[in-house]
């Protein structure tokens, strides 16, 4: 498979280095606006830039039908737009807030565990993430995701970051920045009794690297045009 990389940065390098592991090759690789024509050499462009630029690359991909995997997080307010394009070009976009296998395991847990919790009235819901000190958006798009899992399937209404005090229809959201954290995040119910809490920690960008190759192999082979995620790629 021929790959184009948009955004060379810390996600760009480990996708390359895994991507070489099974066989691929990089044929493209820009920190800026990419050149279409080069990256239209490509079998699939992965782009994992910066909230400002996602929208702009993610689109000119579609326009030129070059099928596109996402991962930069803080331009989702763009999506729809993304899917009008998507549709009306015929092209293939795929979008995950995280690529890990291990976080989409964390997030059918996080809906089981919300189904459950729905009718326990005496807990209240918190998430935390902690990230490393570069990163450039708060919340994390994966602690977002958490918290659409939950409000999909519980009375919350809706998430708020920095939390808010006493609206009990909204999940705060906690985010913490330290040297060194790939990324943890904690979903805690909390009751006077007790607490029922889960957590995801990353030990490194191995999993979100392998997780952005194995979904580019499979839209490449994907026939169909449309938006799509890890939950069609991973049978979980
Ligand atoms: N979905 C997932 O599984 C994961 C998502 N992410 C997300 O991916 C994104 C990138 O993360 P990370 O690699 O750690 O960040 P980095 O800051 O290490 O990399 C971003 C890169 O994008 C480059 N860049 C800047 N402007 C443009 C542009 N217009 N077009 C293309 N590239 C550009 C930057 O170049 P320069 O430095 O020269 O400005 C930089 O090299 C973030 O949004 C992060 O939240 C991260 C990990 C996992
Ligand atoms: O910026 C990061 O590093 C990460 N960003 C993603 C997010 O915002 O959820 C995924 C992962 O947590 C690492």
């Amino acid at each position: 498979m021929k790959i184009a990389i948009i955004g060379y940065g810390k996600m760009g390098q480990s996708i390359e280095q895994i991507a070489q592991g099974r066989g691929h090759n990089v044929i493209y690789k820009t920190n800026e606006k990419p050149n279409l024509s080069q990256a239209k050499q490509a079998d699939v462009a992965i782009e994992f830039s910066i909230p400002e630029a996602a929208f702009d690359n993610i689109s000119e991909c579609i326009k030129n039908q070059i099928p596109v995997i996402s991962g930069t997080t803080g331009w989702l307010d763009q999506f729809e737009d993304v899917a009008r394009l998507v549709e009306k070009n015929h092209s293939k976009f795929l979008y995950a807030s995280n690529f890990s296998i291990g976080v989409n395991l964390f997030f059918k847990l996080n809906s089981m565990l919300a189904q459950m919790m729905k009718t326990q009235k005496e807990y209240k819901v918190d998430i935390s993430e902690i990230h490393h000190l570069e990163k450039k958006d708060a919340p994390s798009g994966t602690a977002i995701s958490l918290a659409e899992q939950i409000i999909e399937h519980t009375n919350y209404k809706s998430w708020s970051h920095p939390p808010k005090a006493k609206n009990s229809k909204d999940i705060p959201i906690k985010a913490f920045r330290e040297k060194g954290i790939f990324g943890t995040h904690e979903i805690s119910y909390r009751s006077e009794i007790d607490d029922i809490e889960i957590k995801h920690t990353a030990h490194n960008r191995k999993g979100f690297a392998l997780g952005a190759v194995l979904a580019s192999e499979w839209i490449v082979n994907q026939k169909n045009h449309g938006c799509f995620n890890m939950n069609d790629v991973l049978n979980i």
